[in-house]
């Protein structure tokens, strides 16, 4: 990727000069978004995403999903009059997956984990390539079990990026083991395929963690609303085993949810300067991680109500430490850390190592960039250790991590003078972010 040198510019983070009161509509979850293009592409029948993400991720999801003949129509209906509802809908219009074709996964997980199991099902090959940090995130559990699965796919022999598959029109498929200590994406990408695969596919997880449960749970209810039949050991199977049986899939018309995990940094700002934020269309069931958010922010000092309209979320004034194992919901650490390091107690994060391979090294970055702002954080084998202290401001670093950027924003609450490097990258998933975060403070 070319980085524009506007792009890496300071961004100066707004300082909150008294509480927020704010409704903020947040713009559709990553995870669903990109499920839902990968589900309705494998379907035998056009489907709607409705309300979807428009972002980099998703982006590229759509881009290669083009790439290899899907047809995907982006609509604007002028009719909505939902506040927040741009009236954006993409058709998405199944075909027979082609290659040759090329998929830029940029650093996109989701992407890069869930497409290899559909170019198997394509019928030439499809080279996968992405931004340098692709090369480094695990994907080794996605190819391992391709190939077992009856999948050709070469690549330079690091079980990683860049890659080609050289899909073969279709895959045996059948039972396969896959070690997803480092991704949950892992057993989400093969199960996502799976229904298409001639034998469905059997996963069985063999390492001692597996994180991002709640993922994988959205993985299920997605394919499950779309017709498939998936056994899990939640619904009476064998631990850690999911299974999936051959089937077509159905078209169907979804409405997008709100990024909970993009709500975020809303709900921060309403905890850390004592105020109020409205996230309308807050659903009152999902499997988003983000929805945990409602209880740990409770416990470091929130209170919240989930109305019809929407999630209200009031910040006390106080801001409490809290000591929370983040292992299901990993994604949410970054922003959980900016509070706890403005918190009246120390934090202790833990069940998190996995994230030394997110975007960036999440850990190493966070513990850096709070620290050089004056902060008291220590690593630890599994998470982060977060002593409060008085932080003065100073350039925030994000290391091309839109969840950096987010919680530099929060730290910026609070501090004066925190200028976030690269403010851009929260395109990857929330391309709007500092017009949300002016428009919330009233700027
Ligand atoms: O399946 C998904 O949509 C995701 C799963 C999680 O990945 P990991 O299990 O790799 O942490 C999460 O962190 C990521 O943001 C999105
Ligand atoms: C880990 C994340 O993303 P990805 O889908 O690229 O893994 C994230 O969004 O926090």
């Amino acid at each position: 990727m070319t980085v524009n040198p506007a792009d890496t510019a300071l961004w100066p983070a707004p300082h909150a000069t008294g509480a927020v009161d704010a409704t903020v509509h947040v713009p559709g979850s990553k995870s669903v978004t990109n499920r839902a293009l990968v589900l309705a592409a494998l379907a035998s029948e056009p489907g709607w995403l409705r309300r979807p993400l428009r972002s980099r991720d998703t982006l590229l999801m759509a881009g290669a999903l083009r790439a290899m003949g899907v047809g995907i129509e982006e609509t604007v209906s002028s009719s909505s009059t939902v506040a927040g509802d741009t009236g954006e809908a993409w058709r998405v219009i199944p075909a027979g997956l082609h290659g040759p074709a090329t998929v830029d996964v940029g650093n996109a997980g989701t992407v890069m984990r869930f497409l290899p199991p559909v170019a198997a099902l394509a019928d030439g090959p499809v080279r996968f390539d992405g931004d340098p940090r692709s090369y480094e995130r695990p994907l080794h559990g996605v190819i391992d079990a391709l190939r077992a699965l009856g999948a050709r796919i070469d690549d330079d022999g690091r079980g990683a990026l860049p890659l080609t598959v050289h899909g073969g029109g279709a895959l045996d498929g059948g039972p396969v083991a896959v070690d997803a200590s480092s991704s949950s994406q892992f057993v989400s990408a093969l199960l996502l395929s799976g229904p298409r695969f001639n034998q469905g596919v059997e996963v069985r997880h063999t390492g001692s963690t597996l994180p991002s449960m709640p993922h994988i749970r959205m993985t299920v209810d997605m394919l499950r609303a779309v017709g498939a039949q998936v056994d899990t050991p939640e619904s009476g199977g064998e631990p850690n085993v999911w299974r999936v049986t051959p089937g077509a899939l159905l078209g169907r018309d979804l409405t997008v949810e709100p990024d909970l995990s993009n709500a975020q940094p809303f709900l921060a700002a309403a905890l850390v300067t004592g105020g109020r934020v409205v996230v309308p269309d807050w659903p009152s069931r999902t499997t988003q991680p983000g929805d945990r958010l409602r209880e740990i922010f409770t416990e470091m000092g929130g209170s919240c109500e989930l109305t019809e309209y929407g999630l209200v979320f009031t910040g006390s004034g106080a801001v409490h430490g809290i000591d929370v194992d983040l292992g299901e919901v990993g994604e949410l650490t970054p922003g959980i850390a900016a509070v706890a390091a403005l918190a009246d107690s120390p934090s202790y994060l833990r069940g998190v190592a996995h994230l030394r391979l997110h975007e960036t090294d999440r850990l190493a970055a966070l513990t850096k960039e709070i620290n050089e702002l004056g902060g008291d954080v220590t690593e630890t084998a599994d998470g982060l250790r977060i002593r409060p202290r008085p932080l003065h401001g100073g350039i925030f670093h994000t290391y091309e991590d839109h969840r950096m950027a987010t919680a530099g924003a929060i730290l910026g609450l609070a501090v004066e003078g925190v200028q976030i490097e690269n403010v851009a990258t929260t395109a990857k998933t929330l391309p709007d972010f500092p017009e949300l975060w002016t428009g919330m403070l009233g700027a």
